[in-house]
């Protein structure tokens, strides 16, 4: 068998054009920031991911890329290991921010799988233990959004803040891609008029699972008011406030399932949640719970506690949505349809272009590993995006006040 040792770790920061979408944190600036990373191995096979270009993760993985020639791409317990020394100098007591070690090796952790998988000529979701699901669903994620970026023409999408021009955005979703369950990203405008739009949903889309995804702007008193209106309309209410304590509050007072990908996101955070019974649906991520090992084994814990389970994303590109797929290929207890940021990006990093939704569902890429390559031409244009974009950071709150001037964040908010 060839050397699967790793020769070298590349790292290339890149910038994808992202419409205005709104969140309770703000907008989304014209650019999202992404990292894609290749190990390559001794046997010259080369593994990708892809992960957060945020300047700590960006760091993180400096570090760590010298750590790394010599390590078999099947020593995940090394990677673990060394980036534990690359992010905190090996100390056990942290006391910096606990998410950055898991971030920067979920970013590493999927190319290992990757290149393992191109050497042995097994597709990840097989190396993962077996593929369980011929097709994985996905969701419509639909946001509100201004017609275009500050002093940018608008886009094709147009203005999204009222009911119908919802139910507008999410018929051309379903039209597209033909997802059956909607998730609405909320904690912007009064919860009423979001719950207007649900409504609107409902009626334009009788059999559609929905979701509202607040990110914690309502207030527990708020919550508790709306839940009367949420009750027979939504298949789970996902992170309405903050913390675990107040999101408990909520849970302990309806049958609606609470989802959470803000505050269940480390597995430090799973005995609290349990003793409160505040989330019983957790959102993961393989990009900030360590890669897909990880996320196998968060799958588990769900099982065993008798949580749901499905799955979080942020703007992404096409080798983080091939990990989704063949990691939710090879979940047996995924519960809910995932989300994906996807049908959102123009820009793509793959060869062949976009992973195509077929009645809201995407097959495991054929090939080996991950199955998909590394579109080179596009990789230096959006690096150039990147360098010219002149960001390191996500900054939802300056963008927004282009827009709307006065506009406060506050979480809760409403
Ligand atoms: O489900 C979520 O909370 C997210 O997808 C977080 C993201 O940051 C989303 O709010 C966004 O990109 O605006
Ligand atoms: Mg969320």
């Amino acid at each position: 068998m060839p050397d699967t040792r790793i020769a070298e770790l590349r790292v290339t920061p890149i910038a994808f054009y992202d419409p205005p979408l709104l969140n309770n944190a703000g907008c989304h600036q014209p650019f999202a920031l992404r990292s894609i990373i290749e190990v390559e191995t001794e046997g010259g096979v080369i593994g990708l991911g892809e992960s957060y270009g945020t300047r700590a993760v960006l760091d993180g993985l400096a570090a760590l890329a010298p750590l790394l020639p010599g390590l078999e791409v099947t020593d995940l317990n090394g990677l673990w290991a060394h980036a534990r020394q690359a992010v905190r100098g090996g100390q056990e007591g942290y006391s910096g921010d606990e998410r950055l070690l898991p971030r920067v090796v979920g970013a590493v952790e999927v190319a290992l799988w990757d290149a393992l998988g191109k050497t042995t000529g097994r597709r990840v979701c097989d190396l993962l233990g077996g593929q369980v699901r011929d097709e994985v669903p996905f969701s419509a994620y639909l946001f509100y959004k201004f017609a275009g970026h500050s002093g940018a023409d608008p886009d094709d999408w147009g203005e999204v803040l009222t009911p119908e021009q919802l139910v507008d955005e999410a018929r051309r979703f379903k039209e597209l891609h033909g997802f059956d369950a909607i998730k609405l990203k909320a904690g912007i405008l009064p919860p009423e008029e979001e719950i207007e739009g649900l409504r609107a949903l409902r009626a334009a889309f009788p059999e559609a699972p929905l979701r509202i995804d607040p990110n914690g702007g309502w207030t527990v008193e708020t919550t508790l008011r709306l839940l009367p209106q949420l009750e027979g309309l939504i298949e789970y209410l996902e992170d309405p406030t903050v913390g675990i304590e107040g999101n408990a509050r909520v849970q302990a007072a309806t049958d609606i399932p609470l989802a959470t990908n803000m505050y269940v996101v480390h597995p430090s955070h799973l005995p609290a949640n349990m003793a409160q019974d505040a989330f019983r649906v957790i959102l993961s991520d393989h990009h900030y719970w360590g890669g897909l090992q990880a996320s196998r084994e968060l799958a588990k814990i769900c099982e065993i506690w008798g949580l749901g389970l499905s799955m979080h994303s942020n703007s992404h590109l096409g080798i983080s949505l091939a990990a989704m797929t063949h990691l939710a290929a090879a979940t047996p207890n995924l519960t809910y349809d995932c989300d994906t940021h996807s049908p959102w990006q123009t820009d793509e990093v793959i060869e062949g272009g976009k992973l195509a939704f077929r009645n809201g569902r995407l097959r495991v890429p054929d090939g080996p590993g991950l199955g998909v390559t590394l579109d080179r031409t596009a990789l230096a244009r959006l690096h150039q995006n990147y360098l010219d974009a002149g960001i390191t950071e996500r900054d939802d709150a300056t963008e927004m006040r282009k827009h709307w001037p006065d506009w406060q964040f506050g979480r809760p908010k409403f």
